[in-house]
């Protein structure tokens, strides 16, 4: 791992404190960092590097997957922070980081190789690029990488215009669009499951899956990101890119182990191949709808509408489903169902995967049997659960389904942050969004958002704690099956 520089915009945010160092500590601890580096975090405030540092701590203490004990190895960790204050819009406050990154570059006797975190408000993204190349801080000796958080864009031409921006300053291949979907460890394991397992392999078509269900309910409320969440609402927050992501990812064919390049390449080719929405049928394959009050966990809660922040009247959507299909021969007739909200019964984030019934018998009880289902448990916990059919025990004419479950347990596995910062390090950009998958997601949620905003789908509502509006069944019945 080639030593570098850290440069983080919005150091003193909530992400960097809950996310970015703690995945930094835990990369240092299974010594996944590079033998020398040095972060330099960056904000408004002004605070001296032993404040900085002891910001970092605390974030460790309450946030780190591995918890911080042996007091040397929290020292040396945090001995390579610093802090500059910086105006993110102000080219001169960028002299200061420049000549910071080059004390610091000699100090440790490590090359110019520049990795930049944006971690601040999407509409930083860009005056931070210009000022990295204006300042000459991008002209580096070494290399330079940029992370980038979400959003990207709120539409398609938005994240046209901002990419064109960002490509002043970054080639494609050294920017890492973060999805932290991609990073969690059950959708890492996707491509594994499809290449080393023939059995999956040679099931993975329409041939014999009858369809691809991928839920992402929350139960989380709007919390205090109004002003954000009331402009974004769950198809721009949620559906354009964490769940078109993973319905990539599950969509893949990878009868091998593929390079990033391939599976960027494969990804592209689904995405391309996602059956385009017209005027004309998009309500028909997408519901909208918004919580109203109810009960959740033995508690009433509030419904969007009284939530802090949230203006009166507001017809932003807190849940989305839709009826997706493929235009690919291995996908063909299968549809993906996608549905994400907020305030629902239960937090999960999951793919089930309906596989076609048993061969034709004869016998009475296949009405009643239960399809087989691979269910893949994305968060919270991790596991992979096949639903097959046996022979009841007790009842010798009765067919039941029995389940086999493979857990991840008690390992404490590296969490999203981790395995994405570490990827970045790397050069290895598979779990990340390329700039051809976020364009293509844009184009195709774009005449949902069309839709959105000219009333032409109606908001439903549903109860807060429940499984969501009872519209969204509609999507499932009308092809003859249910949501799992
Ligand atoms: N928080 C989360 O869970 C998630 C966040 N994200 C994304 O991560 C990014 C950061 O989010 P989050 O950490 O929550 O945001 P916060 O509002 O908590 O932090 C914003 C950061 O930006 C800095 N900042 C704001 N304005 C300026 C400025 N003009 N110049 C320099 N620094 C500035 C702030 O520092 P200071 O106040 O000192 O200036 C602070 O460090 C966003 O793009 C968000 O969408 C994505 C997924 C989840
Ligand atoms: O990106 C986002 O994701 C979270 C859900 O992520 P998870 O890892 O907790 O499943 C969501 O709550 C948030 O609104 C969205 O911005």
């Amino acid at each position: 791992m080639d030593a570098m520089t850290f440069v983080l915009f919005g150091a003193t945010g909530d992400l960097a404190k809950r996310k970015i160092y703690p995945a930094l500590y835990n990369l240092y601890v299974d010594q996944k960092m590079p033998k020398a580096f040095s972060v330099i975090g960056l904000g408004r405030r002004e605070l001296s590097d032993a404040d900085f540092q002891a910001n970092v701590e605390k974030s460790l203490h309450e946030f780190s997957r591995q918890k911080p004990e042996e007091a040397s190895q929290i020292r040396d960790f945090i001995g390579a922070f610093r802090y500059c204050s910086l105006n993110n819009t102000k080219l001169e406050d960028y002299t200061r980081l420049l000549q910071l990154v080059e004390q610091r570059e000699q100090e440790l006797d490590i090359p110019a190789n520049r990795m930049f975190y944006m971690s601040v408000a999407p509409e930083f993204f860009e005056p931070i690029a210009l000022n990295i190349q204006e300042s000459g801080l991008g002209n580096t000796k070494g290399w330079k990488k940029l992370i980038i958080e979400k959003p990207f864009g709120h539409d398609l031409q938005s994240a046209r215009e901002l990419n064109e921006k960002l490509s002043n300053t970054f080639a494609e291949e050294e920017i890492y669009r973060i999805d932290h979907f991609l990073g969690k460890p059950m959708v890492q394991n996707i491509e594994t499951l499809t290449y080393a397992n023939p059995v999956i392999q040679a099931l993975w078509s329409n041939r014999y899956i009858a369809n691809v269900q991928i839920t992402a309910s929350e139960t989380v409320g709007v919390e205090e990101r109004a002003a954000y969440y009331d402009q974004s609402g769950a198809l721009r927050d949620m559906f354009q890119n964490h769940m078109l992501q993973l319905l990539m990812m599950i969509a893949l064919h990878l009868p091998k182990r593929c390079t990033p390049q391939e599976i960027q390449y494969k990804k592209k080719k689904i995405a391309e191949a996602l059956r385009p929405l017209t005027k004309e049928n998009v309500a028909s394959e997408v519901v909208r709808a918004q919580y109203g009050a109810g009960e959740l966990q033995g508690s009433s809660v509030v419904g969007y509408l009284d939530e802090p922040g949230i203006p009166a009247g507001s017809q932003n959507e807190t849940y989305v489903a839709a009826r997706l299909w493929l235009d690919d021969p291995f996908w063909s007739e299968v549809p993906f169902y996608i549905r994400t909200g907020k305030r629902m019964a239960e937090k999960s984030t999951r793919i089930v995967i309906e596989f076609k019934s048993p061969l034709k018998t004869g016998h009475e009880s296949e009405n009643t049997m239960a399809p087989n289902l691979l269910t893949l448990e994305i968060g919270p916990g991790e596991s992979m659960s096949l639903q097959l059919n046996a022979k009841n025990p007790l009842n010798q004419g009765e067919v039941e389904p029995m389940h086999m479950t493979f857990k991840s347990g008690e390992r404490n596995v590296p969490e999203a942050y981790e395995n994405l910062i570490f990827d970045a390090m790397r050069g290895d950009a598979t779990f990340f969004a390329h700039w051809n998958e976020v364009e293509l997601a844009w184009q195709w949620v774009q005449p949902i958002q069309e839709a959105f905003a000219a009333g032409a789908i109606p908001l439903d509502t549903y109860n807060a704690g429940s499984g969501g509006p009872e519209s969204a069944d509609r999507l499932t019945a009308e092809n003859g099956f249910r949501w799992w």
